[in-house]
């Protein structure tokens, strides 16, 4: 498994910004996996954090899973193409673009040990982030036995979380909105992980419009009443079932082109790792505590 090295070279007394180096030193990075439907900015934010840590002086630590992506702004310290050439893949295995990038993923994830050992790795200065880029087709990741084997690969090592990047501008339309929140839906349930909503390109559009939908659903439903269509019959219906939903969700609104927003990018990070400690936690050790039992009585 290839590695390149942590793109930062903070000194350990700048890895936390509030905590002493200390406790900062024994803490595990936080692995944050940007998940998001194609086009919404995944890589740029990518690039974005990769800046913004850098100009903090704070240290992290980026994968690429996608295996198809030309080209990444950023510098990962592993990368699915290292591993795996999909285009080569393609061909061995007869496949179209998206079988190639499932295989791919399938191959990857075979050797995925091997990447958490190497995020394991004591490294000075500590990351104090581990960040992933996914696919673009997004059920490839969130979807599939390979995708699975990853996200718990981490979840089991590092407090994990995921960060699912919403194009704004396009969500403006209350179908292509709804569209992204019963994606994200199916995420959290599928993982069980914290998500945060990360409303992205908000210098092109203001995300207070999503944030109005979720707090009240009567204003989703004014936003949509003009339509009679089956799907905005749906819509209708569907933003009652999610208001529950959302309560437990955080949201933040970015541009990854501009940086704006990346501040409470981060802290809402934080919140969603100390969440991880407190509910996903104790049930992941009590899911492995059941498997040993099983395991010990045969
Ligand atoms: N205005 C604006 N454009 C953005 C922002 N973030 C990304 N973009 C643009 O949106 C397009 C898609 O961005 P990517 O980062 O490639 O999106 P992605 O989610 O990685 O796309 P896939 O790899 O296809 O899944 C590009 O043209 C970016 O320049 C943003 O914050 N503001």
């Amino acid at each position: 498994m290839a590695e390149a090295e942590a793109s930062t070279s903070a000194p350990a007394t700048a890895s936390s910004d509030a905590e002493p180096a200390s406790h900062a030193a024994q803490k595990k990075p936080v692995v944050v996996l940007v998940i998001g439907m194609a086009g919404s900015g995944k890589t740029t934010l990518m690039q974005r954090i990769s800046l913004h840590l850098q100009g903090q002086s704070t240290a992290n630590y980026l994968i690429n899973l996608d295996p198809a992506v030309l080209d990444t702004p950023y510098e990962p310290n592993i990368d699915i193409r290292d591993t795996v050439n999909y285009k080569n893949v393609m061909k061995q295995y007869n496949l179209g673009p998206n079988g190639g990038i499932l295989t791919a993923l399938n191959l990857f994830a075979t050797r995925f040990d091997q990447v958490v050992a190497l995020c394991e790795k004591p490294r000075e200065p500590t990351p104090r982030f581990i960040v992933a880029d996914t696919p673009g087709q997004i059920e490839i990741f969130t979807w599939s036995a390979s995708g699975a084997i990853i996200t718990e690969a981490l979840a089991s090592a590092f407090p994990t979380m995921v960060a699912f990047v919403v194009d704004t501008p396009r969500c403006a339309h209350p179908q292509t909105f709804m569209s992204n929140m019963l994606q994200a839906v199916s995420i959290l349930y599928k993982t069980r992980l914290p998500l945060l909503l990360v409303f992205n390109k908000v210098d092109v559009m203001a995300h207070d419009f999503a944030v109005a939908w979720m707090k009240d659903y009567e204003v989703f439903r004014a936003a949509i009443a003009a339509e009679s269509t089956y799907a905005a019959e749906l819509s209708r219906s569907l933003c009652l079932v999610l208001e529950e939903f959302y309560e437990g969700l955080a949201t933040v609104g970015v541009s990854a082109a501009t940086g704006e927003g990346m501040d409470a990018f981060f802290a809402a990070i934080d919140s969603c790792a100390k969440d991880y400690e407190q509910n996903y936690l104790p049930e992941l050790q009590r899911r492995q505590q059941e498997r040993d039992e099983v395991e010990g009585s045969e």
